[in-house]
């Protein structure tokens, strides 16, 4: 299960932090290798506040074994063929990191692995830059010896679309049913630098495509729009700005808003503290009614959608598809990253 990890404690802040700035994937620094330990030690103190204010650390390893173990036992009954079944978790910045997983993987004699992202919709920053790490480590021997196949997205699976739109259904409720119908439905997603976005990175359209499914499934009962959150530095990202839309519907006399992440499967700061405690509090200052969906966390509905795409990706295998979506083989048409296109064919030769 790949995933970006956050630090489980305050005190993890600024190892998680040197790890994400030290990423050339994420974020291509001239001169990385100095410059990365210098913006982390800086950054450190205030995204540590962040993690204290939310409760002391981030729940996204909490969350992503409870999601794993309910998975990997859903699976044994969905696909017993390759059962058993279990769920190792792989962060690209915070414990338990990729090589950490790998000797774990090696020492437990493992030969069959699915590299499964935990984001629902595909970024080379995000899940490209997990498949890189782990076509380094595989490279470098460090995986054993492995077969891999790959789970690269999923962001119209129906299981997912429905665990959301039960969310904002609960979210909903909370309103008095005279008025529900006019509540605002703002889908937000982590945004993502204009330079990224016009190398022709698909997260953009796949994160939109998720929103068209969930407001169908919805029958679209409410008016939407897919805005964009936590942009750091200076340069371009992908906008509408969530605040700015709060700022904007209050403005224009909107009383009642459901914020909805889309882009994230478990809570992190970016919900709990960025949407909860800066956005929504000061939406309500200006007169607006705001509540959040719950991120999926241990969602019962959630935790069967992942089980039905391994178990559909198992079949698909046994059924001769090959080990890549025939979508992972594409490189951005802008990317100049040698990396990107060693690591598609290695997949696409089972890990090899
Ligand atoms: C799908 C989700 C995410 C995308 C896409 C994404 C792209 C992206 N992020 C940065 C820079 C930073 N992100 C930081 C934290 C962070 N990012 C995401 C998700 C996505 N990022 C999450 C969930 C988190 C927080 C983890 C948590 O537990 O809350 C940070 C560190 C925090 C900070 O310093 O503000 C940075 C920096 C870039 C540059 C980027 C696209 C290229
Ligand atoms: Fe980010
Ligand atoms: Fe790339």
């Amino acid at each position: 299960m790949l995933n970006m990890g956050g630090p489980s404690t305050v005190a993890e802040t600024h190892d998680f932090l040197k790890n994400l700035f030290s990423d050339g994937d994420l974020i291509p620094l001239p001169f990385q290798k100095q410059l990365a330990p210098w913006i982390a030690r800086r950054r450190t103190p205030q995204i540590e506040q962040q993690y204290e204010d939310i409760g002391g650390g981030s729940p996204i390893l909490h969350y992503t074994q409870v999601q794993g173990e309910g998975m990997a036992k859903l699976l044994d009954e969905l696909h017993p063929e390759t059962a058993p079944h279990k769920a190792y978790v792989a962060f690209r910045y915070a414990r338990p990191l990729t090589e950490e997983t790998a000797r774990q993987l090696k020492a437990d004699g493992v030969t069959r692995a699915i590299a499964f992202t935990q984001y629902p919709q595909y970024s080379c920053s995000t899940t490209g830059s997990s498949l890189n790490e782990l076509f380094k480590r595989g490279k470098a021997g460090e995986l054993g010896q492995l077969e891999w196949s790959v789970i690269d997205r999923w962001g119209t699976h129906p299981g997912f679309i429905e665990a959301v739109a039960q969310n904002i259904e609960a979210a909903l409720s909370k309103f008095p049913e005279s008025t529900r119908s006019e509540t605002v439905l703002l889908f937000s997603a982590h945004s993502l630098p204009m330079s990224v976005v016009n190398r022709g990175d698909p997260y953009v359209l796949e994160v939109s495509a998720s929103v068209a499914a969930v407001m169908q499934r919805l029958g679209h009962s409410n008016p939407y729009r897919l805005v964009w959150q936590s942009q750091v530095g200076p340069s371009a990202w992908m906008g509408m700005q969530t605040g700015d839309a709060l700022k904007g519907l209050a403005r224009q006399g909107k009383k009642q808003v459901v914020l909805v992440p889309i882009a994230f499967t478990s809570d992190h700061i970016e919900t709990l503290y960025e949407l909860d405690l800066e956005y929504a509090k000061e939406a309500r200052e200006h007169g607006v009614e705001v509540h959040r969906a719950e991120s999926l966390n241990d969602s019962p509905v959630f935790i069967r959608a992942l089980a039905d795409i391994a178990a559909q990706h198992l079949r698909d295998l046994a059924a001769g598809k090959g080990p890549v979506s025939v979508q992972l083989g594409l490189r951005c048409p802008g990317c100049t990253n040698a990396t990107c296109g060693q690591q598609k064919a290695w997949f696409a030769r089972g890990g090899r």
